[in-house]
C-alpha cells in the first residue's frame, strides 16, 4: 500500500501548471463513442479516472492511441461491444455516461452502477428521466443499467433538481435524437460547456449550454474531431488554496480564471491575497487566515468539490466559520482526519462549525475520499511535523502527478511503499 508522507510548515513558492479537467474528460472520453471517426483529444489529464475511461473505450473494442502522455487518438470504429461491466464502472462516477453515449450512438447500453466519491445517496433517477423522455426504456437489474430505444425522439425535459451528471448524460444521448430537445434547469458547470463545444466540434447542433435551458437539434452523423479539453477548475482551486495554507505565493498557470471567481472571491474574504492575469493566478498570503462562511452549491457558486480543501484551511481561521453544504447530503465524513489533526469541526448535517485553532498538528490521517483526501495533503502542508496518508488511490483519481506539482513548489512530499 502507498502512502503520501508530508514534512509541512515550508511555504510554497513558484509556479504550478493546472492540467486538463478531470470532470470534463470523463465526459468527453465516452462523448467519442459517438463518432463516425476517429478523435483526437488533448489536454487530457493523466489521472487514474481516466485510464479507467480508456479501459472500458478498450473493452469496448475502441481503439486508442496515446500520442503523447496527455494526447489521445480513440477511434470508435472498431467498437464491438455495448455492455460495460462492474469491474470497470465500480471506480468511479463518470463511468455512466457511456449509458447516454452508448444509447445515443447504438439504441442500447447496459452499463453497471457507477461507483466514485461516498456522500451517502448519489441517486440518478434524472439521468433515468431524461432519457426516458427521449424514448429510451430503462431498468436497473442486477446493479446493471439497461437502457433500449428503437429510435430516440427529441423532448422537452424538466429537471428536478441541478444535476450535472444528469445534464451530461442525456445531452449526450439527445445529440442524435430525431427532432429538438429542450433541457431546463441544467447544471451551467464548465465541464458542461466543454462537452457541449467538444460535440459541437464533431457536428452536433448544441445551444445554450452555460445557461439554465439547453436546446438540442439532433443530427444524424457526428464526425471526427480534435479538442483541447479546459483546465481544471477543481485542481486550480485545490493549489490557490494549498499556495494560502502554509502561507507562500504560488503562480497558478494555464487556467481560466473566470472559472475561479468563486473561489478567488472566498480566499479574498478570508485574507488571501489573489491576482487574476489573462491565464493565470497569482496567490499569496503574508497575514492571518480570517474567518469566514462558505456556503456550495451548483455553478456559478463555490463548488461543492472544493469544500473540503477550503475546510482545511479555515481550521486555523482567527475565528469561527460556518462551512454548508448545499449540494450533497454527506460531505462532512472527512472532518474526522481534520479532527485527528487538532481541528475544532462540529457537524450538524449538512452544516460544519469551523472554530479556528492556532495551529493544525502532523498525524496519520486518510484521503477518505477524492477531495478529502486533497483536504489532508492541504492540511499536513500546513503542520510543523511529519503526517503519513493513506488511502492514496482515492487522491490519484483526481490529480495528475500531486506529489511533483508540489514538491516542484517547495513541499517537502514523497510517496512511499508501506
Ligand atoms: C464525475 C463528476 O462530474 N462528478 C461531479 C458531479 O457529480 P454528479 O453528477 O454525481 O452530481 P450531481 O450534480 O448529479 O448531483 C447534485 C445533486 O443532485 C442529486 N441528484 C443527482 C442526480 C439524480 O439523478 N438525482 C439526484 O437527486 C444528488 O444527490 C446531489 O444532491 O457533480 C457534483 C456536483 O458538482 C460534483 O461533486 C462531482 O465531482
Ligand atoms: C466527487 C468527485 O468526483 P466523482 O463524482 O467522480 O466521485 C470530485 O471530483 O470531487
Amino acid at each position: 500500500m502507498e502512502k503520501i508522507v508530508i514534512r509541512g510548515g515550508k511555504p510554497l513558492m513558484g509556479d504550478v501548471n493546472i492540467s486538463g479537467a478531470k470532470n470534463a474528460a470523463v465526459a468527453i472520453l465516452p462523448g467519442v463513442v459517438l463518432a463516425e471517426g476517429p478523435c483526437i483529444i488533448e489536454n487530457v489529464p493523466a489521472i487514474s479516472d481516466i485510464a479507467t475511461t480508456v479501459a472500458i473505450l478498450q473493452s469496448m473494442g475502441a481503439t486508442v492511441t496515446p500520442i503523447t502522455k496527455n494526447t489521445l487518438q480513440i477511434d470508435p470504429t472498431t467498437i464491438n461491444c455495448t455492455d460495460v461491466p462492474h469491474e470497470l464502472t465500480k471506480y468511479m462516477r463518470g463511468s455512466y455516461y457511456f449509458i447516454g453515449s452508448i444509447l445515443g450512438r447504438y439504441g442500447e447500453a447496459r452499463v453497471a452502477l457507477p461507483g466514485g466519491c461516498n456522500f451517502g445517496v448519489r441517486p440518478i433517477d434524472q439521468h433515468l428521466k431524461g432519457l426516458e423522455a427521449l424514448g429510451a426504456q430503462a431498468t436497473i437489474n442486477d446493479d446493471v443499467i439497461h437502457v433500449k430505444a428503437d429510435r430516440l425522439i427529441g423532448a422537452h425535459v424538466y429537471f428536478d433538481i441541478v444535476s450535472v451528471g444528469a445534464t451530461i448524460n442525456v445531452m449526450l444521448a439527445a445529440v442524435k435524437a430525431q427532432g429538438v430537445t429542450i433541457l431546463e434547469n441544467v447544471a451551467k458547470e464548465p465541464h458542461i460547456v466543454d462537452l457541449a463545444n467538444f460535440l459541437n466540434s464533431m457536428g452536433a447542433d448544441i445551444r445554450g449550454a452555460g445557461t439554465d435551458v439547453i436546446k438540442i437539434h439532433g443530427v444524424e452523423h457526428l464526425g471526427q474531431t480534435e479538442y483541447g479539453i479546459i483546465p481544471d477548475q477543481i485542481e486550480a482551486g485545490t493549489y490557490m488554496v494549498a499556495a494560502a495554507a502554509p502561507g507562500g505565493d504560488v503562480l497558478v498557470s494555464g487556467v481560466i480564471p473566470k472559472h475561479l471567481e468563486s473561489i478567488t472571491a472566498t480566499l479574498q474574504k478570508a485574507g488571501v491575497q489573489v491576482t487574476e492575469y489573462d491565464e493565470a493566478v497569482r496567490v499569496k498570503r503574508e497575514g492571518p487566515v480570517c474567518k469566514c462562511n462558505v456556503k456550495t452549491l451548483p455553478h456559478p457558486g463555490f463548488p461543492t468539490d472544493m469544500q473540503p480543501q477550503i475546510t482545511a484551511l479555515l481550521s486555523v481561521a482567527d475565528g469561527t466559520s460556518i462551512i454548508t453544504e448545499g449540494v450533497w447530503d454527506n460531505r462532512f465524513a472527512y472532518t474526522e482526519q481534520l479532527r485527528k489533526m487538532g481541528a475544532d469541526i462540529q457537524v450538524d448535517g449538512r452544516v460544519a462549525v469551523v472554530s479556528g485553532v492556532p495551529a493544525l498538528h502532523a498525524a496519520a490521517i486518510q484521503a477518505v475520499d477524492l477531495r478529502a483526501g486533497a483536504a489532508v495533503v492541504i492540511a499536513a502542508l500546513m503542520t510543523e511535523g511529519t503526517s503519513e496518508i493513506s488511502d492514496i488511490r482515492h487522491i490519484e483519481r483526481g490529480y495528475e502527478e500531486i506529489i511533483s506539482k508540489l514538491r516542484d513548489l517547495g513541499a517537502d512530499i514523497k510517496k512511499v511503499e508501506e
